[in-house]
């Protein structure tokens, strides 16, 4: 087999370590320039700097009178927030006026509606200086950093970056991840039965990628064949995940495949459970492939160890620091590998929920994180945790 040849090979390194690498050997996109509509899920590869001053003029908190001086004040004009205000108030005068107008030259503050007294063409109130005016310049200052390089554009990004008048973002894009499920015995609708097994990480994969904040690019199945793996690994995609072909059986060609194409690898092996033919290679031309053991939770465990870090990285995020929970019971450790066992967060702590198999999902499907439990000779009373689902913790 064909040996990496500048970067170390790595036959069965810790978990921790295996996300290092990942993390390593993972190639930020270069930056571009994206329209703000085209932007989510980016990062920031230049910071937010805002071309103006926001809001640009003093503007009404209210809707009510943009008065001067202490009242009654006669009413002179209104000013509707499409509008700009012709008039300048003196001494005793008042203005209507609308949430986000700009307030007219001359007014010392805004009161409103709900406190005002109104007697024909003239109204009355607590008038305190300055108050509901948002101020010009009170959310930032023209020229001035609003977010550092490193934030993922999401829809707050995007609104902050639309209300700083801007029209696009320099962003590190996302990458495209896509997967191979390779198989012969995979079906892909009805029950798993003597000779078939319903495909399980075709399915799971896509929403995995897409909230890593990776692009989806195709998900295909094959057959267990050397070439037609050779082949399907051309895919145009920054990385791809190669699942059922990672262990040493007549059937799982990857990483005599990799060997031919004179793929590094990187990983050969990671001492977790589930998980440990996991494997990562770099391609020649610099795309990054991941093997994805066949048995689902396994894949699943893969995907959050080495995939999670290599999207990570090129996406320009640093590695994910994992929060630590006490695991309620405690939990039995492996003398030398990792466990990732999944568990319901709760106030008491992290509860183990069962049905962990590297074949069965059904455990991960019901949890809220996996407890990485570190090798041991014992229990662990505490573990970190890898966030799994959108589920809120302790929901
Ligand atoms: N002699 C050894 N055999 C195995 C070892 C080993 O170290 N020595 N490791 C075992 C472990 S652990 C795993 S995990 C698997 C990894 O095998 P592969 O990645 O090569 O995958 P397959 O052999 O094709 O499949 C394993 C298992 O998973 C089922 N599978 C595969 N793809 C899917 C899918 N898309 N959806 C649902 N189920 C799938 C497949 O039918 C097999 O039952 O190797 C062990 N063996
Ligand atoms: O480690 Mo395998 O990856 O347990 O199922």
């Amino acid at each position: 087999m064909t040996q990496p040849n500048d970067l170390p090979r790595h036959e069965h390194v810790s978990w921790d370590s295996a996300r290092r690498i990942a993390h390593l050997v993972g190639r930020p996109q270069p930056a571009v320039s994206r329209a703000l509509a085209d932007a989510a899920g980016c990062v920031l590869a230049s910071p937010l700097v805002s071309p103006a001053a926001v809001p640009p003029v003093d503007r009404s908190a209210m809707d009510g009178y943009a008065v001067r001086g202490a009242g009654p004040w006669h009413v002179v004009g209104h000013v509707a927030v499409n509008r700009v205000a012709s008039v300048e108030l003196a001494d005793g005068q008042a203005c209507s006026i609308t949430t986000g107008a700009a307030v007219p030259a001359g007014a010392t503050s805004v009161v409103r509606d709900e406190d005002i007294e109104l007697d024909g063409s003239w109204v009355r109130g607590p008038a305190e200086p300055g108050k509901h005016i948002r101020r010009a310049g009170e959310e930032c200052q023209a020229g001035e950093v609003v977010l550092p390089v490193g934030i993922v554009v999401d829809g707050p990004v995007l609104g902050l970056a639309a209300s700083l008048g801007l029209n696009r973002l320099t962003v590190i894009p996302q990458p495209v991840v896509a997967a191979l499920i390779t198989g012969d015995e995979l079906v892909h609708q009805g029950a798993s039965g003597p000779g078939r097994v319903r495909d399980a990480i075709g399915p799971m994969l896509p929403e995995l990628i897409t909230r890593a904040g990776a692009r989806l690019g195709p998900i295909r199945h094959l057959p267990d064949s050397r070439v037609a793996l050779a082949e399907a690994l051309s895919s145009a995609a920054d990385l791809i995940l190669v699942s059922g072909s990672s262990a040493g059986g007549p059937a799982d060609h990857l990483r005599a495949v990799l060997a031919d194409l004179g793929a590094e690898l990187v990983v050969d092996g990671v001492d977790c459970r589930p998980g440990h033919p996991q494997a990562l290679a770099r391609l020649a031309d610099g795309r990054l492939v991941i093997g994805l053991p066949g048995n689902p939770f396994a894949a699943l465990s893969a995907f959050l160890t080495l995939g999670m870090a290599a999207i990570s990285r090129m996406r320009g995020l640093p590695l994910q620091e994992l929060p630590i929970a006490s695991i309620a019971g405690g939990v039995a450790c492996h003398p030398h590998s990792t466990r990732l066992v999944p568990v319901r967060v709760t106030g008491q702590g992290a509860v183990p929920v069962g049905h962990g198999g590297s074949a069965m999902l059904r455990g991960a499907a019901g949890a809220d994180a996996l407890a990485v439990v570190d090798p041991g000779p014992a229990e662990a009373i505490a573990a970190r945790l890898l966030p799994l689902g959108t589920r809120p913790w302790g929901g």
